[in-house]
């Protein structure tokens, strides 16, 4: 239900709800990246609390705006630091818009790539959705001047990583939960690439964290930290965050194995806090 248009800045507020003495916020809006309507998540801190920086949270596989927010438990964390937390869906979302019946593919499923391929093309540009596109909006609305991290589970680790690595200028620091960090070389990731990319190994390769970082030519300094449950059930077979440690020239990365966790939002509510404590430290410089 639509609570109130907001013209001047073409959002539209879907619901608003105190939590923490902040506001957890849901609007949509009009994509022209997504060639149709976009839902986001947005949890304020409470206005009494001085805006400290804004983390942009990308979910995975399976997830919409809403998955972070009523499973992660970040914002109790989020108020008190003053933190900002913009929430995108995984994936441009319609009757009209390409899809498939596997829960890897399609809607829920856009891996944050620009697609070059129909009939995916035409909606599935979420690279630039994420980076240009609703960072104009977290820009111009928003985080009032003050500076962005990004952080992502799974799939969303995997677009936190590649915005990190392609869109540097945006952020000033990047984490991940249990991140696909080599999808040319996994099967969701072949999966995904194949269809939207069609079979172009280079265009594969501008979307994986490791490739992008072997043809780096000098070291990535952006702080990173990755957390990885040890008992992922995706760990060996979606070869989630242990080809990133053979990449040589990360020079600020700190990558954690967790003893016990799995993939699910019981792992990420276990750490967030530790993420946005880490984000906090940057946000602050
Ligand atoms: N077993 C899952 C595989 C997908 C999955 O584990 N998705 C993760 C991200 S890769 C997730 O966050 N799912 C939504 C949730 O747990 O709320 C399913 O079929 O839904």
């Amino acid at each position: 239900m639509l609570i109130s248009d907001v013209s001047n800045n073409g959002l539209s507020l879907l619901s608003e709800t105190r939590c923490f003495g902040g506001t957890q916020k849901r609007f949509s809006h009009q994509s022209d990246s997504l060639n149709g309507e976009a839902v986001f998540s947005v949890f304020l801190p409470p206005e009494s609390t001085p805006v400290f920086g804004v983390v942009l949270w990308l979910s995975g596989l399976t997830c919409n705006d809403q998955n972070f927010v009523t499973k992660a438990g970040a914002q109790r964390t989020a108020a008190e630091l003053g933190l900002i937390i913009v929430c995108p869906d995984t994936s441009p979302r319609g009757d009209e818009v390409a899809n498939d019946d596997a829960y890897d593919l399609g809607q829920g499923a856009g891996f944050y790539v620009d697609s070059t391929q129909a009939p995916w093309k035409t909606h599935y540009q979420m690279f630039t959705y994420i980076n240009v596109e609703l960072m104009d909006i977290i820009k111009s609305v928003f985080s009032k001047g003050k500076k962005i991290a990004i952080s992502g589970h799974s799939m969303g680790g995997h677009g936190a990583l590649i915005s990190a690595l392609k869109a540097t200028e945006h952020y000033v620091s990047v984490s991940a939960f249990s991140p696909i960090v080599n999808p040319s070389k996994c099967p969701w990731g072949q999966k995904a690439l194949s269809t939207y990319l069609g079979n172009n190994s280079a265009a594969w390769q501008a979307y994986d964290a490791c490739e992008l970082l072997n043809a780096m030519t000098e070291d990535f300094t952006l702080p990173i930290l990755i957390d990885q449950g040890k008992d992922d059930e995706f760990l060996d077979s979606q070869c989630l965050t242990t080809p990133i440690e053979a990449v040589s020239n990360l020079s600020n990365v700190d990558v954690r194995y967790q003893d016990g966790y799995d993939h699910s939002y019981y792992f990420v509510t276990s750490f967030i806090e530790e993420h946005l404590q880490f984000h906090a430290k940057y946000l602050a410089q």
